[in-house]
């Protein structure tokens, strides 16, 4: 079992007025994918780092399964890393490349043997270990350096925006790969990436950091569909973020609100976070064009009437840009469906997926 803590952690530059990293507490979990996810400067990789033992951090403890590492030296914490630059040794072959580790520890020959062939295996380079890294592709090189981190089999892995020099399709195979290989092996691993699909596809829990803060944390699925703040919504690609404020608590266990839009007399069933869920609080509503149809007519809730305002064809679908009071949205449609701008739809909202993030 391997269990990582991060306690009253906190690590600033400047005098304090760069904050990298505040961290009152986060576990992550024995074979857990976590992923670390934010713009640039959020504070993954001081976090990264600071489990890692690279950066010593001002205040707080890391634990690994309950045993306080704060001051054990990187190489003493048994932890494979693997870096946006991969370095991998260029005067060395593969196969010593990925030895190295084992071979510091002064393992014999035969066992290193054994184990570079599993880590090979493992990463579908058997066929590679003779090859030179100048003499590798991107992806290739990658694969080495995820298989030099396993060899030793490492209590946990630590991985800081590894795709991000690969190109989007390899990327997409290699996410994959990583996946499938981090199951496998049953081993506890930290993901840094900026790319929010990355994270959503990779990881079984992802924090999502802004100024050195954790702002949310939760499944990928809790992240998308139930942004706790105005910044995870617009991080996660929400557009639309509509004003509005809570005049109805409907169903409070379930955070099920009615919302008025602001300036206008139009309201919209949404769900929010159950202990948001007041009377008066002030939201922003995350409308995805996902969730915005055509209203058929049979509809109890979240019919309104919108201003269709400009169309665009898309190819294989119509995009509408709509007015829905003073505030905009968009809608899409099947290009057989044509409107045309001024024109006055009724549109439906789906209640059960439409979030009100707190505003406050
Ligand atoms: N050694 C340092 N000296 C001064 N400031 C630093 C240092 N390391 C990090 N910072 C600052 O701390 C903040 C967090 O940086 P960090 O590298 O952890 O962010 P990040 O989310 O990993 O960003 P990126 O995706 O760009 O790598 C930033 O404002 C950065 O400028």
């Amino acid at each position: 079992m391997v269990k990582i803590e991060l306690v009253d952690v906190y690590k600033g530059y400047y005098g304090g007025k760069v904050v990298a990293a505040e961290i009152p507490y986060l576990e992550i979990r024995d074979r857990e994918f976590f992923g670390l996810l934010g713009p640039s400067g959020s504070g993954k990789t001081t976090t990264l780092r600071i489990i890692a033992g690279l950066t010593m951090p001002d205040r707080g403890k890391v634990l690994i399964d309950g045993e306080d590492i704060t001051y054990v030296p990187p190489e003493k914490r048994g932890l494979g890393m693997v870096f946006q630059s991969w370095a991998l040794f260029p005067h060395l072959t593969v196969y010593e490349n990925i030895a190295f580790g084992l071979r510091l520890k002064k393992v014999p020959d035969d066992e290193i043997s054994r184990k570079v062939k599993w880590a090979a295996e493992l990463l579908r380079i058997e066929e590679l270990l003779d090859r030179y890294p100048y003499q590798l592709s991107g992806g290739q090189q990658q694969r080495v350096a995820v298989a030099r981190a396993i060899v030793v089999e490492p209590r946990a892995l630590l991985f800081d925006e590894p795709l991000s020099n690969l190109d989007a399709k390899l990327r997409e195979q290699v996410r994959f790969e990583l996946s499938r290989l981090q199951k496998e092996l049953g081993i506890t691993s930290i993901y840094v990436t900026h790319d929010q699909a990355e994270a959503l596809v990779m990881c079984d829990r992802i924090a999502v950091m802004n100024k050195g803060r954790i702002e949310q944390l939760g499944t990928p699925e809790e992240i998308y569909s139930s942004p706790a703040t105005p910044f995870v919504a617009e991080f996660m690609g929400v557009t639309t973020l509509i004003p509005g404020n809570i005049i109805e608590v409907l169903n409070p266990s379930a955070g099920i609100v009615r919302v008025q839009i602001e300036n206008s007399d139009i309201t919209l069933v949404a769900r929010t976070r159950v202990e948001k869920a007041s009377l008066g609080n002030p939201v922003l509503l995350a409308v995805r064009p996902e969730l915005v149809e055509l209203a058929s007519g049979g509809e109890q809730t979240n019919v309104v009437e919108a201003k269709i305002l400009a169309s665009s064809y898309l190819g294989d679908h119509m995009e509408y840009i709509l007015g829905l009071g003073e505030y905009q949205t968009r809608l899409r449609t099947s290009t057989s469906i044509r409107l045309q701008p001024g024109e006055k739809v009724r549109i439906t909202l789906d209640a059960k997926r439409l979030f009100a993030v707190p505003r406050q």
